[in-house]
């Protein structure tokens, strides 16, 4: 799914009556490390079972993509993280703790879930001032985080007007305003030219070179094995492989493309079989 600013919610889009108030006062989080760890996550919309005892730790200071086919379960996933879905059963913690247990999660964590949720007549640049204001954030950070998704010079345009590239652009930029420790990214790469992709993959790994923790669900394969460090691989709501890209890819000497498949569509690695050798956690 592509995406927009979630670090900013939208009350509406979310289900959990205990999300955080944003405008809480907080107490900074230095101290945090930014880990992320989901844990038995499992989610179930009646009969269909979302998401299905995921384990898997992230990592800060490196990219990890989250990957995995259409209806996998990354979107459920990514939003239990957020707080705007409530697990069934397990847990989905940022450093050690729920979402809505953070005491100033703007500046924890930012994140891009869904390219609908900017105004079509607000230009760039109000869209994130009204953000910043609404945070606590600093006005000065609005051109920083302008600067740093090269989108200073679309600034001035209005939000309607833009390519779904630059919708990303304006999504990333929104999530980078509170410097988080921690970002999520449900499909950052869509819609970019290979121009864009190479700009959001030169930033992430300057983000993650930062020690921040970066978890991008994607289905460029190509773009992702050129971005990220370690891949989570899910599948059927379970995960099929958590760890190193370059154990995955040098296990066998194929491609992510080829394990991806081989993981994802092969009845030998499916947990549901009990036959798989992929580890749970990374
Ligand atoms: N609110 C909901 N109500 C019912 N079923 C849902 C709901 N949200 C997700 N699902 C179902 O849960 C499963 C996982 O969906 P999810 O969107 O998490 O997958 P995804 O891996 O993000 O897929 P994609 O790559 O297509 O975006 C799908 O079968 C989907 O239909």
């Amino acid at each position: 799914m592509p995406g927009a600013v979630s670090q900013f919610l939208d009350a509406t889009e979310t289900e959990n009556p205990d999300a955080p108030d944003p405008c809480a006062d907080a107490t900074p989080e230095d101290t945090m490390n930014g880990g992320i760890t989901i844990d038995g996550l499992t989610k179930r919309y009646g009969a269909v079972t979302a998401v299905d005892r995921l384990t898997f730790d992230v990592e800060p200071g490196v990219v990890t993509g989250f990957l995995g086919p259409n209806g996998a379960g990354k979107t459920t996933t990514l939003r239990m993280l957020l707080g705007l879905v409530t697990p069934t059963a397990g847990r989905a913690l940022i450093d050690g703790r729920d979402y809505a247990e953070l005491r100033e999660p703007r500046r924890v964590v930012g994140a891009v879930l869904e390219a609908t949720g900017f105004h079509p007549g607000r230009r760039g640049r109000d869209h994130l001032r009204i953000l910043a204001q609404a945070g606590g954030i600093p006005g000065s950070r609005v051109e920083e985080v302008l600067d740093r998704v090269a989108l200073a010079d679309a600034a001035h345009r209005r939000v309607g007007g833009y390519s779904l590239g630059m919708r990303q652009r304006l999504g990333l930029a929104s999530a980078l305003l509170g410097d988080p420790k921690v970002l999520i990214l449900d499909e950052p790469a869509n819609g970019l030219d290979p121009a864009g992709m190479a700009d959001l993959r030169d930033l992430l790994r300057e983000l993650a070179g930062e020690g921040r923790t970066i978890l991008m669900s994607s289905h460029v394969l190509s773009e992702v094995s050129q971005t990220v460090n370690r891949v989570v691989i899910v599948a059927g709501g379970t995960v099929r492989y958590a760890g190193p890209l370059s154990e995955l890819t040098a296990a066998k000497g194929e491609t992510l493309e080829s394990a991806f498949l081989r993981l994802t569509s092969s009845p030998d690695n499916d947990p549901a079989t009990g036959t798989t050798t992929a580890p749970a956690r990374s």
